[in-house]
């Protein structure tokens, strides 16, 4: 494959092989299990057609990588979490591109008084993001558009485990937020205007922004097919850039920490394969944190998916060319009490 010696000198500085752009990746797909399919099989109804039985407008494509994050949090049903970079790109790929916002939710399930918060900077992917949460029919989420390394909004008490189908609902009164921030809310969060939010959080999702470089759709799709590089090579190539990328990575974790509660679970990642917005930026805030500890990640993986090389043990990186999937890093840590 030919790429730009610039993108080339960006690998060989970060030790990735280019040859993980030739790895050819499967797709997952995930819906909102509160909602079950009537089948959960794909069937192949003649060449070239895939057949899907209703209702199937909230089946959404997600790569592993994402889910094993999600997975990370290890999120119980009274978890109030908070995911600071939420919102997706919108690569149209089949029917859309999950966040992981709507797996956590989904995650929550009806049961408990969990809730998710999410956080982002960017209004054009939080349109994505909401769209998403209509499509899985999200319970309990709520979205601001905001800096993500100054939020400062604290996790709702306590949302009641009353579960309200999303097709049943009724006409109420809404009443309009007014926080400007405040972005979208589900159905359950407008239900209940008079919240009080008092909470750290018990997990943190930090999904950073990253230079992308570990997913092979963005680099295949939108740089190497529709020829699209410039962007992604001004940032590259542009040594300041790159250090205020760094110091935006950091600075999201630090205040993701601030919200977590003490023996609440946070966890980074990216989707770069280098070590400088991965492994680096973890050692920094250890160093920084000392009631910071890293943790295993003892998510369930499917036998054919092997962890790439880390630099700092306990981190998880999927490398294309042994794990078969796309490019991605996970930190796992814990806030002592
Ligand atoms: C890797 S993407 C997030 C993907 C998303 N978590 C998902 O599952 O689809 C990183 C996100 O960080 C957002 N971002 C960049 N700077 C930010 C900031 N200062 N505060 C909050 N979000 C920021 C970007 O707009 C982008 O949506």
């Amino acid at each position: 494959m030919n790429f730009p010696d610039a993108f080339i000198d960006f690998l060989n500085k970060e030790g990735v092989d280019p040859k993980v752009y030739s790895v050819e990746t499967p797709r997952y797909f995930i819906w909102n299990t509160l909602y079950p399919l009537e089948t959960d099989t794909i069937e192949k109804e003649f060449p070239g057609v895939l057949k899907l039985e209703p209702p199937y407008d909230y089946i959404i494509g997600i790569d592993l990588s994402s889910l094993v994050a999600v997975e990370t949090l290890d999120i119980n049903p009274n978890d109030k979490v908070l995911d600071l970079c939420c919102a997706p790109g919108n690569n149209g790929f089949f029917v859309g591109v999950g966040t992981k916002l709507s797996v956590i939710a989904s995650k929550l399930g009806d049961s408990g008084i969990g809730s998710v918060t999410g956080v982002d900077i960017s209004l054009s992917r939080l349109n994505n993001c909401r769209s998403i949460m209509k499509r899985m029919k999200v319970n309990k989420a709520r979205v601001y558009c905001t800096d993500g390394t100054t939020f400062d909004k604290l996790a709702p008490d306590e949302l009641p485990n009353i579960f309200e189908p999303f097709q049943k609902k009724r006409k109420t009164k809404l009443q309009k937020s007014d926080d400007p921030t405040l972005f979208h809310e589900s159905y359950i969060f407008k239900r209940r205007a008079n919240i009080s939010c008092n909470s750290l959080y018990d997990k943190v999702l930090v999904d950073a922004e990253c230079t992308h470089d570990g997913s092979l759709r963005h680099i295949l799709k939108s740089c190497v097919e529709f020829n699209q590089w410039d962007n992604f090579l001004k940032r590259i190539q542009d040594q300041a850039a790159l250090e205020g990328l760094y110091d935006l990575q950091y600075r999201l974790l630090e205040n993701g920490y601030k919200l977590l509660k003490p023996d609440g679970v946070l966890v980074y990642s990216t989707c770069s394969l280098t070590q400088s917005q991965n492994e680096n930026i973890i050692r920094k805030f250890l160093r920084a944190t000392p009631n910071a500890v890293l943790e295993d990640i003892n998510t369930f993986l499917p036998s054919k998916v092997q962890p790439g090389k880390v630099t700092l043990p306990k981190c998880i990186r999927f490398d294309p060319l042994c794990s078969g999937i796309s490019g991605f890093f996970i930190a796992r840590l814990r806030k002592l009490k």
